[in-house]
């Protein structure tokens, strides 16, 4: 493992899923209260890099390293202390339908607290208040729109003060004015908790909106083409697929990349 100083250090990682390689030899840093975007077209692995960097895939090869700690190489019971650092919201949401918005929420920290009922009541009318969604502690999933569904998934998410957000296509389905709502809402979440966010989007509104940071995964090369800010990469890349990608929609046609 190379030396890095970085929140999370992906580390010469190969991914495949068997023979078949989705991306080679990826090796960048993530920092410490970065807003983290990874960008590419339909198909080059976006997802499945959300996934290693979760452990829920093994690499090829290489490594992924939080806070200098390897997490492929800790074993089981660290590797779910690490685990419990983070905070994860799904493309659909993944709330549950037959619990209302405060059970969802309750949820984590009955399994990884030993707070007593009235403290994780306090804890969850806390984080509900925090996304926006106060006085709809007793609503299901089903009863709220999509942009409220989102924001409750993000305050199970933070339920445990996560260190690292992670998001899957967070505004996905939501109409425009929803998802600069979620938007602002991850931001001001970040600036408050000082957490790490990686997120997986193709949205132009939010990756120029919020984006510290970001890299462009090519489906083609099956490697890494772009790192480095969206903006920068927009008006400098060396490579004509990521100006394009980050440039599509506006003024042209939206093009087939996203
Ligand atoms: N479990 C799997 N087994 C085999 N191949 C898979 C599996 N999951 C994804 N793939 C393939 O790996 C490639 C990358 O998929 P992935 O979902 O990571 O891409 P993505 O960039 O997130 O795509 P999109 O933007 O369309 O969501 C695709 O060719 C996909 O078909």
């Amino acid at each position: 493992m190379s030396e890095s100083r970085a929140h999370i250090h992906i580390d010469k990682l190969t991914m495949a899923y068997g023979d078949f390689v989705i991306q080679r030899d990826l090796s960048f840093d993530i920092n410490r209260g970065d807003i983290f975007v990874i960008m590419g077209g339909s198909g080059c692995g976006k997802s499945t890099l959300l996934k290693h960097m979760l452990g829920l895939i093994t690499p090829a090869k290489g490594d992924i390293a939080f806070n200098g700690q390897s997490f492929f190489s800790a074993p089981p019971a660290r590797q779910d202390e690490m685990r419990q650092g983070w905070g994860i919201t799904y493309q659909t949401g993944g709330m549950f339908s037959a619990m209302t918005l405060a059970e969802n929420v309750t949820l984590p920290l009955q399994l990884y607290t030993d707070f007593n009922r009235d403290q994780i009541a306090e804890v969850v009318a806390y984080k509900l208040a925090l996304v926006g969604l106060d006085g709809y502690q007793d609503y299901y999933p089903s009863e709220v729109s999509g942009g409220m569904r989102k924001r409750a998934a993000l305050a199970r998410a933070i339920a445990l003060d996560p260190e690292i957000l992670f998001f899957d296509e967070p505004s996905a389905g939501l109409d425009p004015i929803s998802s600069r709502l979620l938007d602002e809402l991850i931001q001001q979440l970040q600036e408050s908790t000082g957490a790490t966010v990686v997120m997986v989007t193709h949205e132009l509104p939010s990756i120029y909106g919020i984006a510290t940071n970001s890299v462009y995964l090519d489906a083609h090369t099956r490697t890494m083409i772009g790192y480095g800010d969206p903006k920068h990469l927009r008006d400098h890349s060396n490579e004509p697929v990521v100006r394009q990608f980050l440039t599509r929609g506006l003024g042209a046609a939206e093009d087939s990349t996203a």
